[in-house]
Protein backbone atom coordinates (compact mmCIF):
# COMPACT_ATOMS: atom_id res chain seq x y z
CA UNK A 1 0.00 0.00 0.00
CA UNK A 2 1.36 3.60 -0.80
CA UNK A 3 1.98 6.07 1.77
CA UNK A 4 0.12 9.36 1.76
CA UNK A 5 3.09 10.70 0.61
CA UNK A 6 2.98 9.09 -2.72
CA UNK A 7 -0.38 9.85 -3.14
CA UNK A 8 0.85 13.51 -4.48
CA UNK A 9 3.41 12.82 -6.53
CA UNK A 10 2.37 14.19 -9.76
CA UNK A 11 3.26 12.70 -13.04
CA UNK A 12 5.35 15.27 -14.46
CA UNK A 13 8.69 15.71 -15.73
CA UNK A 14 9.57 17.90 -12.70
CA UNK A 15 7.83 15.49 -10.67
CA UNK A 16 9.60 12.58 -11.77
CA UNK A 17 12.80 14.34 -11.13
CA UNK A 18 12.14 15.82 -8.18
CA UNK A 19 10.47 12.19 -7.01
CA UNK A 20 11.89 10.55 -3.25
CA UNK A 21 12.40 7.22 -2.62
CA UNK A 22 9.99 5.36 -0.68
CA UNK A 23 12.83 4.69 1.41
CA UNK A 24 12.82 8.58 2.89
CA UNK A 25 10.99 9.54 5.47
CA UNK A 26 7.57 12.07 5.05
CA UNK A 27 9.59 15.42 6.21
CA UNK A 28 12.04 15.04 2.83
CA UNK A 29 9.04 13.98 0.83
CA UNK A 30 7.40 17.37 2.26
CA UNK A 31 10.04 19.28 1.24
CA UNK A 32 10.70 18.04 -2.28
CA UNK A 33 7.19 18.91 -3.01
CA UNK A 34 7.68 22.40 -1.81
CA UNK A 35 10.64 22.70 -4.07
CA UNK A 36 8.73 20.93 -7.20
CA UNK A 37 5.53 23.24 -6.80
CA UNK A 38 7.68 26.45 -6.60
CA UNK A 39 9.85 24.80 -9.89
CA UNK A 40 6.29 24.36 -11.62
CA UNK A 41 4.99 27.78 -11.13
CA UNK A 42 8.40 29.05 -11.77
CA UNK A 43 8.44 27.01 -15.61
CA UNK A 44 5.06 28.25 -15.54
CA UNK A 45 5.69 31.62 -15.15
CA UNK A 46 8.63 32.11 -17.79
CA UNK A 47 6.69 30.15 -20.28
CA UNK A 48 3.54 32.51 -19.63
CA UNK A 49 5.83 35.32 -20.11
CA UNK A 50 7.42 34.15 -23.63
CA UNK A 51 4.02 33.57 -24.76
CA UNK A 52 2.97 37.05 -23.96
CA UNK A 53 6.77 38.53 -25.41
CA UNK A 54 6.41 36.27 -28.24
CA UNK A 55 2.69 37.92 -28.89
CA UNK A 56 3.40 41.18 -28.37
CA UNK A 57 6.24 41.03 -30.61
CA UNK A 58 3.99 39.50 -33.70
CA UNK A 59 1.24 42.05 -32.26
CA UNK A 60 3.57 44.75 -32.94
CA UNK A 61 4.84 43.45 -36.58
CA UNK A 62 1.14 42.95 -37.65
CA UNK A 63 0.87 46.73 -36.46
CA UNK A 64 3.72 47.40 -38.55
CA UNK A 65 2.23 45.76 -41.31
CA UNK A 66 -1.04 47.25 -41.29
CA UNK A 67 0.38 50.73 -40.76
CA UNK A 68 3.53 50.20 -44.01
CA UNK A 69 0.15 49.62 -45.75
CA UNK A 70 -2.05 52.19 -45.14
CA UNK A 71 0.93 54.76 -45.29
CA UNK A 72 1.36 53.13 -48.60
CA UNK A 73 -2.17 53.07 -49.94
CA UNK A 74 -1.58 57.01 -50.18
CA UNK A 75 1.36 56.49 -52.40
CA UNK A 76 0.87 56.31 -56.67
CA UNK A 77 2.07 53.09 -58.28
CA UNK A 78 0.66 49.98 -59.92
CA UNK A 79 -1.60 47.68 -58.42
CA UNK A 80 -0.39 44.73 -56.29
CA UNK A 81 -0.48 41.63 -59.02
CA UNK A 82 -0.14 39.18 -56.35
CA UNK A 83 0.51 38.71 -52.50
CA UNK A 84 3.92 38.64 -53.67
CA UNK A 85 4.16 41.87 -55.46
CA UNK A 86 5.86 43.04 -58.56
CA UNK A 87 8.66 40.83 -57.21
CA UNK A 88 7.95 38.65 -60.31
CA UNK A 89 7.39 41.31 -62.67
CA UNK A 90 11.24 42.69 -62.09
CA UNK A 91 12.65 39.34 -62.54
CA UNK A 92 11.44 38.92 -65.78
CA UNK A 93 12.08 42.60 -66.59
CA UNK A 94 14.77 45.33 -66.04
CA UNK A 95 13.41 47.28 -62.99
CA UNK A 96 14.95 50.62 -64.74
CA UNK A 97 11.84 49.96 -67.82
CA UNK A 98 9.61 49.43 -64.62
CA UNK A 99 10.35 52.69 -63.40
CA UNK A 100 10.13 54.60 -66.39
CA UNK A 101 6.89 53.23 -67.44
CA UNK A 102 5.67 53.59 -63.96
CA UNK A 103 7.02 56.84 -63.01
CA UNK A 104 5.26 58.52 -66.22
CA UNK A 105 2.02 56.94 -65.63
CA UNK A 106 1.81 57.64 -61.84
CA UNK A 107 4.41 60.60 -61.58
CA UNK A 108 7.05 61.60 -59.89
CA UNK A 109 7.04 59.52 -56.49
CA UNK A 110 5.62 55.53 -57.09
CA UNK A 111 5.23 52.42 -55.28
CA UNK A 112 6.08 49.12 -55.85
CA UNK A 113 6.19 46.24 -53.49
CA UNK A 114 8.74 43.56 -53.75
CA UNK A 115 6.92 40.97 -51.12
CA UNK A 116 4.23 41.73 -48.56
CA UNK A 117 6.27 43.54 -46.38
CA UNK A 118 8.90 45.22 -48.43
CA UNK A 119 8.35 48.52 -49.82
CA UNK A 120 10.07 50.27 -52.56
CA UNK A 121 9.64 53.88 -53.20
CA UNK A 122 11.20 55.16 -56.28
CA UNK A 123 12.01 59.27 -56.14
CA UNK A 124 12.29 60.93 -59.44
CA UNK A 125 11.15 64.46 -58.13
CA UNK A 126 14.05 66.90 -57.92
CA UNK A 127 12.70 69.24 -55.18
CA UNK A 128 12.02 65.89 -53.17
CA UNK A 129 15.92 64.44 -54.23
CA UNK A 130 18.08 66.51 -52.32
CA UNK A 131 15.77 65.98 -48.98
CA UNK A 132 15.73 62.13 -49.16
CA UNK A 133 19.43 61.58 -49.93
CA UNK A 134 20.44 63.95 -47.27
CA UNK A 135 17.81 62.53 -44.75
CA UNK A 136 17.71 58.47 -45.53
CA UNK A 137 21.71 57.54 -44.54
CA UNK A 138 21.87 53.96 -44.67
CA UNK A 139 22.50 52.01 -47.38
CA UNK A 140 20.32 48.79 -48.71
CA UNK A 141 22.34 46.09 -46.97
CA UNK A 142 23.49 43.95 -50.38
CA UNK A 143 25.93 46.71 -50.73
CA UNK A 144 27.80 46.20 -47.63
CA UNK A 145 27.39 42.44 -47.74
CA UNK A 146 28.90 42.43 -51.43
CA UNK A 147 32.34 44.43 -49.98
CA UNK A 148 32.14 42.32 -46.80
CA UNK A 149 32.07 38.95 -48.54
CA UNK A 150 34.98 39.81 -50.88
CA UNK A 151 36.96 42.34 -48.82
CA UNK A 152 36.15 41.24 -45.13
CA UNK A 153 34.70 43.97 -42.63
CA UNK A 154 36.07 47.28 -43.46
CA UNK A 155 34.87 51.16 -42.37
CA UNK A 156 34.10 52.00 -46.01
CA UNK A 157 32.02 50.26 -47.21
CA UNK A 158 29.29 49.17 -44.47
CA UNK A 159 25.44 49.78 -45.04
CA UNK A 160 25.24 52.04 -41.85
CA UNK A 161 25.86 55.26 -41.65
CA UNK A 162 27.23 55.28 -38.40
CA UNK A 163 30.23 52.80 -39.27
CA UNK A 164 31.37 54.35 -42.23
CA UNK A 165 30.59 58.34 -40.73
CA UNK A 166 34.42 58.74 -39.43
CA UNK A 167 36.89 57.13 -41.99
CA UNK A 168 34.79 58.90 -45.09
CA UNK A 169 34.60 61.75 -43.56
CA UNK A 170 38.60 61.57 -43.10
CA UNK A 171 39.03 60.15 -46.31
CA UNK A 172 37.01 63.26 -47.84
CA UNK A 173 39.00 64.94 -46.12
CA UNK A 174 42.71 63.77 -47.36
CA UNK A 175 41.28 63.43 -51.38
CA UNK A 176 39.80 66.65 -51.27
CA UNK A 177 42.65 68.50 -49.69
CA UNK A 178 44.75 67.07 -52.57
CA UNK A 179 42.25 68.43 -55.22
CA UNK A 180 42.97 71.95 -53.78
CA UNK A 181 46.53 71.26 -55.10
CA UNK A 182 45.31 71.34 -58.38
CA UNK A 183 48.50 70.43 -60.98
CA UNK A 184 49.61 67.77 -58.91
CA UNK A 185 46.11 65.45 -58.43
CA UNK A 186 47.30 62.61 -60.22
CA UNK A 187 50.93 62.45 -60.37
CA UNK A 188 52.67 62.93 -63.84
CA UNK A 189 54.44 59.49 -63.39
CA UNK A 190 50.66 57.63 -62.78
CA UNK A 191 49.80 59.70 -66.14
CA UNK A 192 52.53 58.83 -68.25
CA UNK A 193 52.23 54.80 -66.98
CA UNK A 194 48.48 55.55 -68.25
CA UNK A 195 49.69 56.88 -71.69
CA UNK A 196 52.53 54.33 -71.92
CA UNK A 197 50.24 51.41 -71.03
CA UNK A 198 47.76 52.32 -74.48
CA UNK A 199 51.06 52.49 -76.42
CA UNK A 200 51.87 48.75 -75.38
CA UNK A 201 48.04 47.81 -76.56
CA UNK A 202 48.43 49.44 -79.85
CA UNK A 203 50.34 46.35 -80.65
CA UNK A 204 46.78 45.78 -82.32
CA UNK A 205 45.63 48.28 -84.84
CA UNK A 206 42.53 48.59 -82.44
CA UNK A 207 41.45 48.61 -78.82
CA UNK A 208 38.29 47.56 -76.93
CA UNK A 209 36.95 50.65 -75.71
CA UNK A 210 35.68 48.93 -72.18
CA UNK A 211 39.11 47.24 -72.07
CA UNK A 212 41.61 50.10 -72.37
CA UNK A 213 39.08 51.82 -69.81
CA UNK A 214 39.89 49.24 -67.66
CA UNK A 215 43.44 49.30 -67.64
CA UNK A 216 44.07 52.78 -67.69
CA UNK A 217 41.43 53.40 -64.36
CA UNK A 218 43.20 50.39 -62.99
CA UNK A 219 46.83 52.34 -63.68
CA UNK A 220 45.48 55.90 -62.73
CA UNK A 221 44.34 54.33 -58.84
CA UNK A 222 47.30 51.86 -58.46
CA UNK A 223 50.25 54.23 -59.01
CA UNK A 224 47.97 57.20 -57.70
CA UNK A 225 48.11 55.05 -54.26
CA UNK A 226 51.03 52.79 -54.58
CA UNK A 227 53.57 55.55 -56.30
CA UNK A 228 56.65 54.65 -57.75
CA UNK A 229 56.37 51.17 -56.41
CA UNK A 230 53.61 49.86 -58.69
CA UNK A 231 54.80 50.50 -61.94
CA UNK A 232 57.69 48.53 -61.37
CA UNK A 233 55.03 45.77 -59.87
CA UNK A 234 55.12 42.62 -61.93
CA UNK A 235 52.17 41.29 -60.67
CA UNK A 236 50.10 44.15 -61.62
CA UNK A 237 48.19 42.32 -64.51
CA UNK A 238 47.01 39.06 -62.50
CA UNK A 239 46.10 42.01 -59.72
CA UNK A 240 43.74 43.80 -63.05
CA UNK A 241 42.56 40.44 -64.08
CA UNK A 242 41.35 39.42 -60.54
CA UNK A 243 39.38 42.37 -59.07
CA UNK A 244 37.04 41.82 -62.52
CA UNK A 245 36.78 38.65 -61.62
CA UNK A 246 35.63 39.32 -58.15
CA UNK A 247 33.23 41.80 -59.52
CA UNK A 248 31.51 40.13 -61.66
CA UNK A 249 29.98 37.41 -58.77
CA UNK A 250 30.44 39.96 -56.54
CA UNK A 251 26.69 40.96 -56.38
CA UNK A 252 25.18 37.23 -56.68
CA UNK A 253 26.95 35.80 -53.78
CA UNK A 254 26.17 38.94 -51.45
CA UNK A 255 22.39 38.29 -52.79
CA UNK A 256 22.18 35.15 -50.78
CA UNK A 257 19.97 36.05 -47.40
CA UNK A 258 22.41 33.14 -45.69
CA UNK A 259 25.95 33.35 -47.24
CA UNK A 260 25.84 29.75 -49.21
CA UNK A 261 28.73 27.87 -47.61
CA UNK A 262 27.54 24.88 -49.18
CA UNK A 263 28.36 25.51 -52.74
CA UNK A 264 31.38 24.86 -54.45
CA UNK A 265 31.13 28.39 -56.46
CA UNK A 266 30.89 30.59 -53.23
CA UNK A 267 34.39 28.90 -51.78
CA UNK A 268 36.32 29.21 -55.77
CA UNK A 269 35.46 32.86 -55.27
CA UNK A 270 36.58 32.99 -51.54
CA UNK A 271 39.57 31.72 -52.79
CA UNK A 272 39.95 34.74 -55.55
CA UNK A 273 38.99 37.20 -52.90
CA UNK A 274 42.10 35.35 -50.75
CA UNK A 275 44.57 36.31 -53.46
CA UNK A 276 43.57 39.40 -54.03
CA UNK A 277 44.03 39.86 -50.20
CA UNK A 278 47.72 38.47 -50.79
CA UNK A 279 48.50 40.08 -53.56
CA UNK A 280 47.34 43.78 -52.07
CA UNK A 281 49.44 42.36 -48.93
CA UNK A 282 52.48 41.90 -51.36
CA UNK A 283 52.24 45.75 -53.35
CA UNK A 284 51.57 47.11 -50.24
CA UNK A 285 54.85 44.98 -48.98
CA UNK A 286 56.73 46.52 -52.20
CA UNK A 287 55.49 50.22 -51.21
CA UNK A 288 57.03 49.45 -47.78
CA UNK A 289 60.40 48.38 -49.16
CA UNK A 290 60.30 51.58 -51.91
CA UNK A 291 59.45 53.97 -49.14
CA UNK A 292 62.18 52.52 -46.98
CA UNK A 293 64.80 52.90 -49.81
CA UNK A 294 63.44 56.24 -50.42
CA UNK A 295 63.91 57.36 -47.06
CA UNK A 296 67.18 55.90 -46.57
CA UNK A 297 68.48 57.61 -50.02
CA UNK A 298 67.29 60.85 -48.90
CA UNK A 299 68.49 60.74 -45.58
CA UNK A 300 67.34 64.67 -44.73
CA UNK A 301 65.58 63.61 -41.09
CA UNK A 302 66.67 62.65 -37.68
CA UNK A 303 66.40 58.97 -37.12
CA UNK A 304 62.80 57.76 -35.64
CA UNK A 305 61.02 60.61 -38.24
CA UNK A 306 60.93 59.42 -42.53
CA UNK A 307 60.35 62.02 -45.12
CA UNK A 308 56.70 61.50 -46.40
CA UNK A 309 56.45 59.20 -49.55
CA UNK A 310 54.61 59.72 -52.68
CA UNK A 311 51.71 58.14 -52.17
CA UNK A 312 51.39 60.40 -48.55
CA UNK A 313 52.18 63.59 -50.38
CA UNK A 314 49.19 62.49 -53.23
CA UNK A 315 46.78 61.80 -50.14
CA UNK A 316 48.23 64.57 -48.11
CA UNK A 317 48.56 62.45 -45.01
CA UNK A 318 51.26 62.84 -42.17
CA UNK A 319 54.80 60.82 -42.78
CA UNK A 320 54.32 57.22 -41.06
CA UNK A 321 57.26 55.27 -39.83
CA UNK A 322 57.58 52.55 -42.34
CA UNK A 323 57.58 49.88 -39.42
CA UNK A 324 53.60 50.65 -38.63
CA UNK A 325 52.65 51.14 -42.52
CA UNK A 326 49.96 49.25 -43.22
CA UNK A 327 46.06 49.64 -44.40
CA UNK A 328 45.29 52.58 -41.99
CA UNK A 329 48.50 54.60 -43.55
CA UNK A 330 46.47 55.36 -46.71
CA UNK A 331 43.12 55.86 -44.95
CA UNK A 332 43.15 57.12 -41.27
CA UNK A 333 44.28 59.69 -39.88
CA UNK A 334 47.30 60.07 -36.84
CA UNK A 335 45.64 59.71 -34.31
CA UNK A 336 43.59 56.52 -35.51
CA UNK A 337 43.71 53.40 -33.69
CA UNK A 338 42.75 50.28 -36.27
CA UNK A 339 39.63 48.25 -35.39
CA UNK A 340 40.81 45.03 -34.83
CA UNK A 341 37.79 43.45 -36.42
CA UNK A 342 38.50 45.07 -39.42
CA UNK A 343 40.17 43.19 -42.51
CA UNK A 344 43.61 45.28 -42.50
CA UNK A 345 43.48 45.20 -46.27
CA UNK A 346 39.63 45.68 -46.16
CA UNK A 347 39.49 49.37 -47.26
CA UNK A 348 42.31 49.53 -49.93
CA UNK A 349 40.69 46.48 -51.41
CA UNK A 350 37.18 48.46 -51.11
CA UNK A 351 38.62 51.65 -53.12
CA UNK A 352 40.62 50.01 -55.52
CA UNK A 353 37.36 47.38 -56.62
CA UNK A 354 34.77 50.73 -56.27
CA UNK A 355 37.52 53.17 -58.35
CA UNK A 356 37.99 50.89 -60.70
CA UNK A 357 34.86 49.84 -61.92
CA UNK A 358 33.18 53.23 -61.86
CA UNK A 359 36.39 55.28 -63.07
CA UNK A 360 36.58 52.60 -65.86
CA UNK A 361 32.82 53.16 -66.80
CA UNK A 362 33.70 56.91 -66.98
CA UNK A 363 36.52 56.58 -68.85
CA UNK A 364 35.43 54.31 -71.19
CA UNK A 365 32.29 56.53 -71.75
CA UNK A 366 34.44 59.67 -72.73
CA UNK A 367 36.45 57.53 -74.89
CA UNK A 368 33.26 56.73 -76.57
CA UNK A 369 32.09 60.61 -76.73
CA UNK A 370 35.18 61.85 -78.22
CA UNK A 371 35.43 59.23 -80.72
CA UNK A 372 31.84 59.62 -82.32
CA UNK A 373 32.31 63.75 -81.68
CA UNK A 374 35.95 64.31 -83.73
CA UNK A 375 34.91 68.49 -83.57
CA UNK A 376 34.60 68.48 -79.88
CA UNK A 377 37.98 66.71 -79.70
CA UNK A 378 39.55 69.85 -81.90
CA UNK A 379 38.09 71.98 -80.12
CA UNK A 380 39.58 70.20 -76.38
CA UNK A 381 42.70 70.12 -78.49
CA UNK A 382 42.78 73.80 -79.09
CA UNK A 383 41.94 74.85 -75.79
CA UNK A 384 44.86 72.49 -74.40
CA UNK A 385 47.26 74.48 -76.81
CA UNK A 386 45.64 78.12 -75.33
CA UNK A 387 46.30 76.63 -71.93
CA UNK A 388 49.77 75.38 -72.21
CA UNK A 389 50.83 78.92 -73.88
CA UNK A 390 48.51 80.54 -71.28
CA UNK A 391 50.96 79.50 -68.15
CA UNK A 392 53.53 76.74 -67.87
CA UNK A 393 54.65 74.12 -70.49
CA UNK A 394 53.07 70.90 -68.71
CA UNK A 395 49.81 70.43 -69.47
CA UNK A 396 48.66 68.88 -66.26
CA UNK A 397 49.16 72.21 -64.44
CA UNK A 398 46.06 73.64 -66.67
CA UNK A 399 43.20 71.49 -66.33
CA UNK A 400 41.22 74.29 -64.47
CA UNK A 401 41.63 76.77 -68.15
CA UNK A 402 39.81 73.58 -69.83
CA UNK A 403 36.77 74.28 -69.37
CA UNK A 404 35.23 72.07 -72.74
CA UNK A 405 37.56 68.82 -71.45
CA UNK A 406 35.49 69.14 -68.08
CA UNK A 407 32.40 69.96 -69.54
CA UNK A 408 32.83 66.65 -71.98
CA UNK A 409 33.52 64.62 -68.62
CA UNK A 410 30.70 66.06 -66.42
CA UNK A 411 28.70 65.31 -70.17
CA UNK A 412 29.96 61.56 -70.40
CA UNK A 413 28.79 61.07 -66.70
CA UNK A 414 25.54 62.13 -66.97
CA UNK A 415 25.20 60.37 -70.28
CA UNK A 416 26.46 57.02 -68.62
CA UNK A 417 26.13 56.81 -64.55
CA UNK A 418 27.96 53.93 -63.39
CA UNK A 419 24.65 51.95 -61.82
CA UNK A 420 21.10 52.89 -62.65
CA UNK A 421 19.96 53.20 -59.42
CA UNK A 422 20.89 55.82 -55.80
CA UNK A 423 19.40 53.15 -52.68
CA UNK A 424 18.79 54.01 -49.41
CA UNK A 425 16.93 52.56 -46.41
CA UNK A 426 15.45 53.15 -43.18
CA UNK A 427 14.11 56.68 -43.66
CA UNK A 428 12.43 57.38 -40.44
CA UNK A 429 11.67 60.97 -41.09
CA UNK A 430 8.29 63.22 -42.64
CA UNK A 431 9.38 64.55 -45.89
CA UNK A 432 8.84 68.35 -46.01
CA UNK A 433 6.43 68.35 -48.76
CA UNK A 434 3.78 66.33 -46.86
CA UNK A 435 4.59 62.80 -48.41
CA UNK A 436 5.49 60.42 -45.88
CA UNK A 437 7.93 57.39 -46.98
CA UNK A 438 7.26 54.47 -43.84
CA UNK A 439 10.48 54.12 -42.31
CA UNK A 440 12.29 50.64 -43.31
CA UNK A 441 11.23 51.33 -46.74
CA UNK A 442 13.61 51.05 -49.83
CA UNK A 443 13.78 54.22 -51.26
CA UNK A 444 15.45 54.24 -54.69
CA UNK A 445 16.64 57.45 -56.71
CA UNK A 446 16.78 56.24 -60.63
CA UNK A 447 19.75 58.62 -61.77
CA UNK A 448 19.62 56.53 -64.99
CA UNK A 449 15.66 58.47 -65.88
CA UNK A 450 16.54 61.50 -63.88
CA UNK A 451 19.63 62.38 -65.99
CA UNK A 452 18.19 62.13 -68.97
CA UNK A 453 14.95 63.38 -68.10
CA UNK A 454 13.96 66.05 -71.42
CA UNK A 455 11.80 68.48 -68.73
CA UNK A 456 15.18 68.74 -66.66
CA UNK A 457 17.77 68.90 -69.60
CA UNK A 458 15.67 70.22 -72.71
CA UNK A 459 14.52 68.42 -75.48
CA UNK A 460 17.99 67.15 -76.25
CA UNK A 461 18.38 65.51 -72.97
CA UNK A 462 19.33 61.99 -74.53
CA UNK A 463 22.03 63.83 -76.76
CA UNK A 464 25.84 64.21 -76.03
CA UNK A 465 26.22 68.19 -75.43
CA UNK A 466 28.92 69.57 -73.23
CA UNK A 467 28.08 72.97 -73.97
CA UNK A 468 25.29 72.61 -71.50
CA UNK A 469 27.64 72.85 -68.58
CA UNK A 470 29.29 76.10 -70.47
CA UNK A 471 28.11 79.42 -70.55
CA UNK A 472 29.59 81.97 -72.94
CA UNK A 473 31.46 84.98 -71.33
CA UNK A 474 31.56 88.36 -73.53
CA UNK A 475 34.56 90.86 -72.31
CA UNK A 476 33.39 94.00 -73.77
CA UNK A 477 35.72 97.12 -74.14
CA UNK A 478 33.93 98.31 -70.82
CA UNK A 479 35.20 95.80 -68.54
CA UNK A 480 31.36 94.48 -67.34
CA UNK A 481 31.11 90.56 -68.34
CA UNK A 482 28.28 89.00 -69.82
CA UNK A 483 27.60 85.72 -70.16
CA UNK A 484 25.22 83.80 -72.04
CA UNK A 485 24.65 79.59 -72.55
CA UNK A 486 27.23 78.25 -74.79
CA UNK A 487 26.16 76.73 -78.26
CA UNK A 488 28.48 74.36 -80.24
CA UNK A 489 29.48 77.04 -82.65
CA UNK A 490 31.03 79.25 -80.38
CA UNK A 491 34.38 79.69 -79.58
CA UNK A 492 36.68 80.17 -76.99
CA UNK A 493 38.94 82.87 -78.06
CA UNK A 494 39.83 86.32 -78.13
CA UNK A 495 37.47 88.65 -76.10
CA UNK A 496 34.92 85.39 -75.64
CA UNK A 497 35.48 82.34 -72.94
CA UNK A 498 34.01 79.95 -71.83
CA UNK A 499 33.09 79.42 -68.07
CA UNK A 500 32.27 76.18 -66.52
CA UNK A 501 28.77 75.95 -64.47
CA UNK A 502 30.09 73.61 -62.40
CA UNK A 503 26.96 70.89 -61.97
CA UNK A 504 28.09 69.29 -58.28
CA UNK A 505 25.13 70.27 -55.96
CA UNK A 506 23.00 70.25 -58.90
CA UNK A 507 19.67 68.24 -57.57
CA UNK A 508 19.10 66.49 -61.06
CA UNK A 509 23.47 65.55 -61.65
CA UNK A 510 24.06 62.32 -59.77
CA UNK A 511 26.53 60.43 -60.76
CA UNK A 512 28.19 60.54 -57.64
CA UNK A 513 25.33 60.62 -55.55
CA UNK A 514 23.92 63.54 -53.61
CA UNK A 515 23.97 63.77 -49.29
CA UNK A 516 24.98 62.07 -46.51
CA UNK A 517 26.73 59.05 -48.32
CA UNK A 518 27.93 60.83 -51.81
CA UNK A 519 30.57 59.78 -53.18
CA UNK A 520 34.13 61.25 -51.36
CA UNK A 521 36.71 60.55 -54.66
CA UNK A 522 34.49 62.46 -56.77
CA UNK A 523 36.63 66.29 -56.99
CA UNK A 524 39.68 64.13 -56.75
CA UNK A 525 38.54 61.62 -59.72
CA UNK A 526 36.86 64.38 -61.72
CA UNK A 527 40.50 66.74 -61.68
CA UNK A 528 42.69 63.20 -62.33
CA UNK A 529 40.46 62.54 -65.69
CA UNK A 530 41.04 66.04 -66.73
CA UNK A 531 44.55 65.54 -66.58
CA UNK A 532 45.10 62.35 -68.19
CA UNK A 533 42.65 63.18 -70.95
CA UNK A 534 44.27 66.50 -71.33
CA UNK A 535 47.96 64.48 -71.45
CA UNK A 536 46.27 61.34 -74.02
CA UNK A 537 44.60 64.38 -76.34
CA UNK A 538 47.95 66.21 -76.82
CA UNK A 539 49.42 62.58 -77.79
CA UNK A 540 46.40 60.77 -79.83
CA UNK A 541 43.73 61.32 -81.89
CA UNK A 542 40.72 58.99 -80.75
CA UNK A 543 38.79 57.43 -83.25
CA UNK A 544 35.97 54.97 -83.71
CA UNK A 545 36.95 51.98 -85.63
CA UNK A 546 35.07 51.92 -88.94
CA UNK A 547 32.70 49.09 -88.35
CA UNK A 548 32.27 49.74 -84.64
CA UNK A 549 30.01 53.01 -85.84
CA UNK A 550 27.04 50.65 -86.44
CA UNK A 551 27.19 49.00 -83.12
CA UNK A 552 26.74 52.20 -81.35
CA UNK A 553 23.47 53.16 -79.84
CA UNK A 554 23.35 56.54 -79.38
CA UNK A 555 19.64 57.58 -78.27
CA UNK A 556 16.76 55.85 -78.30
CA UNK A 557 12.97 57.22 -76.57
CA UNK A 558 13.25 55.29 -73.74
CA UNK A 559 16.11 57.24 -71.84
CA UNK A 560 16.41 53.59 -69.35
CA UNK A 561 17.94 52.16 -72.71
CA UNK A 562 19.54 54.79 -74.55
CA UNK A 563 23.22 55.68 -74.33
CA UNK A 564 24.47 51.95 -73.81
CA UNK A 565 28.16 51.32 -74.40
CA UNK A 566 28.25 48.80 -76.89
CA UNK A 567 31.74 47.79 -76.28
CA UNK A 568 32.96 49.21 -79.42
CA UNK A 569 36.45 49.46 -80.87
CA UNK A 570 39.08 52.19 -80.61
CA UNK A 571 41.71 53.65 -82.37
CA UNK A 572 44.43 56.03 -80.84
CA UNK A 573 46.41 58.14 -83.87
CA UNK A 574 49.47 59.30 -82.38
CA UNK A 575 49.36 62.95 -83.25
CA UNK A 576 52.95 64.06 -84.71
CA UNK A 577 52.69 61.00 -86.98
C1 LIG B 1 34.38 57.94 -61.92
C2 LIG B 1 34.61 57.50 -60.74
C3 LIG B 1 33.61 57.33 -59.64
C4 LIG B 1 32.24 57.34 -59.67
C5 LIG B 1 31.32 57.55 -60.88
C6 LIG B 1 31.77 57.08 -58.33
C7 LIG B 1 30.44 57.01 -57.96
C8 LIG B 1 30.01 56.72 -56.70
C9 LIG B 1 28.62 56.58 -56.33
C10 LIG B 1 27.42 56.71 -57.27
C11 LIG B 1 28.59 56.31 -55.01
C12 LIG B 1 27.32 56.10 -54.17
C13 LIG B 1 26.80 57.46 -53.81
C14 LIG B 1 25.44 57.47 -53.18
O1 LIG B 1 24.89 56.40 -52.90
O2 LIG B 1 24.91 58.58 -52.95
C15 LIG B 1 29.96 56.27 -54.53
C16 LIG B 1 30.33 56.01 -53.24
C17 LIG B 1 31.64 56.04 -52.80
N1 LIG B 1 32.76 56.37 -53.53
FE1 LIG B 1 32.82 56.68 -55.50
N2 LIG B 1 32.87 56.94 -57.50
C18 LIG B 1 34.01 57.08 -58.26
C19 LIG B 1 35.32 57.01 -57.84
C20 LIG B 1 35.71 56.92 -56.54
C21 LIG B 1 37.08 56.95 -56.07
C22 LIG B 1 38.31 57.10 -56.97
C23 LIG B 1 37.04 56.83 -54.71
C24 LIG B 1 38.16 56.80 -53.70
C25 LIG B 1 39.39 57.13 -53.90
C26 LIG B 1 35.65 56.70 -54.33
C27 LIG B 1 35.18 56.53 -53.04
C28 LIG B 1 33.87 56.29 -52.70
C29 LIG B 1 33.43 55.90 -51.38
C30 LIG B 1 34.34 55.69 -50.16
C31 LIG B 1 32.04 55.74 -51.45
C32 LIG B 1 31.15 55.22 -50.34
C33 LIG B 1 30.49 56.33 -49.63
C34 LIG B 1 29.55 55.76 -48.58
O3 LIG B 1 29.04 54.65 -48.73
O4 LIG B 1 29.34 56.45 -47.61
N3 LIG B 1 34.87 56.77 -55.46
N4 LIG B 1 30.80 56.52 -55.57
Amino acid sequence: MSSECDVFTPFNVIGILLRSDSSRNCDSQQKSRILRDFVTREVNAFLWFFLIAITAVLISKVVALFKLWSKAKLLPGPSCPSFYGHSKVISRRNLTDILYDSHKKYGPVIKLWLGPMQLLVSVKEPALLKEILVKAEDKLPLTGRAFRLAFGRSSLFASSFEKVQSRRLRLAEKLDGISFQRGNVIPAKAVDCSVGRIQDLMVEESIDCSKVSQHLAFTLLGCTLFGDAFLGWSKATIYEELLMMIAKDANVWASYRVTPFWKRGFWRYQRLCMKLKCLTQDIVQQYKKHYNLFSHSHNQKPQGETKSSSVEVAFDMPPCPAAEMHNSCFFSGPNDHFNSNEEPYGNIMGVMFHGCLTTANLIASILERLATNPEIQEKINLELNRAQKDSVKDPQNNVDNMPLLLATIYESARLLPSGPLLQRCSLKQVLKTGITIPAGTLVVVPIKLIQMDSSSWGSDANEFNPYRFLSMTCNGTDTRQQTSVAGENDVDEGDNSFVLNDPTGNAVFLPFGFGARSCVGQKFIIQGLATLFASLLSNYEIKLQSESKTDLKSSSSNPSTAQILLNSKIVFIRRNS
